[in-house]
């Protein structure tokens, strides 16, 4: 039988969160600036039993030589962009058991704000929060906003990350024991002194001396997400992830990268299932196969190859738009993305050419598997892929940019996957649970004892729950 996944939703806060779509009729994406057309969307997805709304992000956006191309402002690509985590509050009070999960990068940020600013969102979501880590896309373009001058590299971010982490879970995990917050007027007693542990962290990029001003929400730390697929990346993930993203494009591709995931999660210590995997899927579905395909071929059409050689310029720090489109693509390195440049260049395998390239790119961008068809086609395909990956999980990639990209897919293919026990009964209304325990399975919502932060507990604390 297949097992029961998890269900996301991807979205970016700016008017076109994949390809430039937003002027197709079905395209709101431009409506990214009002509160209410998110509020329209999170209570959509609340109702339809969605586990979480994912909001990537990034402080950057395209830049070819540290200058952005007229085509980013002019076709509005990933341009501009609002904050995501400003709206969480307004979205929590909106639902019940919706979680949402907030990228923001360990690079310009610092481990005790980003802290502060999750376990203040793990009270507000009442334990409904989750934190993508990222170490950075469009890092050229954000270190020039920021003023960084020194150069890292693509490993070396992984280093700090796993430092900034650690301050971030010590934070969360070390310093309020579980009845440190008092609360009694009689006696006017707020928190008990003696169990708040200050932190002594001094490493190789971070110092944090001090207590942690926030007591723990219901999960404590949030539930930690990663989306890196390099080696490195990989190796962050299985130390730190309760979750990996991943852009599944093959069956076969997928399950070896869901085993290496697992397998190094054990090199970790940990259990091969304490990671779950979550894929990007593209679905364009309708009632009939022509119906689902002319709406893709509709799509498709809205994507030119001059915006595809913009956006992978700024995933990749690679300027592909003055080559020939005849030229191989050989031998290409950057420290902005080498997933993204490995995924076309391999050791031993055919070099493609700049147009297939871009072409390649202008169809799959930065995604996951691309299902097309009616809804019993779509279903048996997302059955196959979970089935032969052992994927935990799938997030739906956005379409034209609006609530259609997940309104027809939880109409139309939701009650299949329903009936077929990969995706939870809906309740009859939207239960108020823990993001960790919707996610990850686990029966409790603070984060397992196998994570490497458990380490920073108090002994005197209780086992969570
Ligand atoms: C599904 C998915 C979502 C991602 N979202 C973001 C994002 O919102 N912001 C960002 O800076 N990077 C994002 N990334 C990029 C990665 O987190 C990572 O920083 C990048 O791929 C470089 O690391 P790598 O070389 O290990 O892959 C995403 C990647 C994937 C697969």
């Amino acid at each position: 039988m297949t097992k029961q996944i998890s269900l996301g939703v991807f979205e970016m806060m700016n008017p076109n969160n994949g390809m430039p779509t937003w002027t197709h009729p079905l395209g709101k994406g431009d409506r990214y600036d009002t509160v209410d057309y998110w509020v329209g969307v999170a209570k959509t997805l609340d109702a339809n039993g969605v586990d979480f709304l994912f909001f990537a992000d990034t402080y950057g956006y395209a830049t070819i030589d540290g200058v952005m191309p007229d085509l980013v402002a002019k076709h509005g690509i990933q341009f501009p962009g609002f904050d995501p985590m400003l709206l969480i509050s307004a979205l929590a009070r909106e639902t019940t058991g919706l979680g949402f999960v907030l990228t923001s990068p360990t690079t310009v940020e610092r481990p005790y704000a980003t802290a502060r600013r999750f376990a203040t969102l793990d009270h507000y979501t009442g334990g409904r929060i989750g934190w993508n880590i990222v170490t950075g896309s469009s890092q050229a373009t954000t270190d020039d906003l920021f003023g960084v001058s020194e150069t890292t590299t693509h490993d070396e971010r992984y280093d700090v990350a796993d430092e900034f982490v650690d301050v971030c879970l010590e934070l969360w995990e070390g310093v309020w024991e579980d009845d440190a917050l008092v609360r009694d007027a009689s006696t006017n007693t707020f928190a008990d002194p003696a169990k708040l542990h200050p932190i002594d962290h001094e490493g190789a990029h971070f110092r944090a001396r001090g207590v942690f001003a926030i007591p723990p929400g219901p999960q404590r730390s949030p539930v930690l997400f990663q989306a890196g697929t390099s080696e490195r990346g990989r190796a962050f993930a299985a130390r730190n992830a309760e979750a990996v993203l991943i852009q599944g494009q093959t069956v076969a591709k997928a399950a070896a990268h869901v085993l290496d995931i697992r397998e190094q999660a054990v090199a970790h210590g940990r259990e091969p299932h304490d990671v779950k995997v979550v894929t990007g899927v593209t679905i364009t579905v309708a009632p009939t196969h022509d119906e689902a395909v002319a709406k893709r071929q509709e799509l498709e059409n809205l994507y030119t190859v001059d915006d595809a050689a913009v956006i992978f310029a700024g995933f990749t720090g690679v300027d592909l738009t003055g080559f020939d489109p005849a030229s191989p693509l050989t031998a290409i390195t950057s420290d902005q993305g080498q997933t993204l440049v490995d995924r076309f260049v391999r050791p031993g395998e055919p070099v493609p050419t700049v147009g297939d390239v871009l072409d390649d790119f202008r169809m799959r961008a930065n995604r996951g598997f691309q299902i097309t068809g009616d809804p019993v086609e779509v279903a048996d395909e997302l059955q196959r892929i979970v089935d032969g990956s052992d994927v935990d999980g799938i997030m739906l990639e956005p379409t034209f940019g609006g609530p259609e990209a997940f309104e027809e897919f939880l109409e139309l293919v939701a009650p299949i996957l329903r009936e077929r026990g990969m995706l939870a009964p809906l309740p009859a209304a939207p239960e108020p649970t823990s993001l960790r325990e919707r996610v990850t399975g686990a029966a409790s919502r603070r984060l397992p004892g196998g994570h490497p932060g458990a380490r920073f507990r108090h002994e005197t604390e209780p086992v969570a729950g």
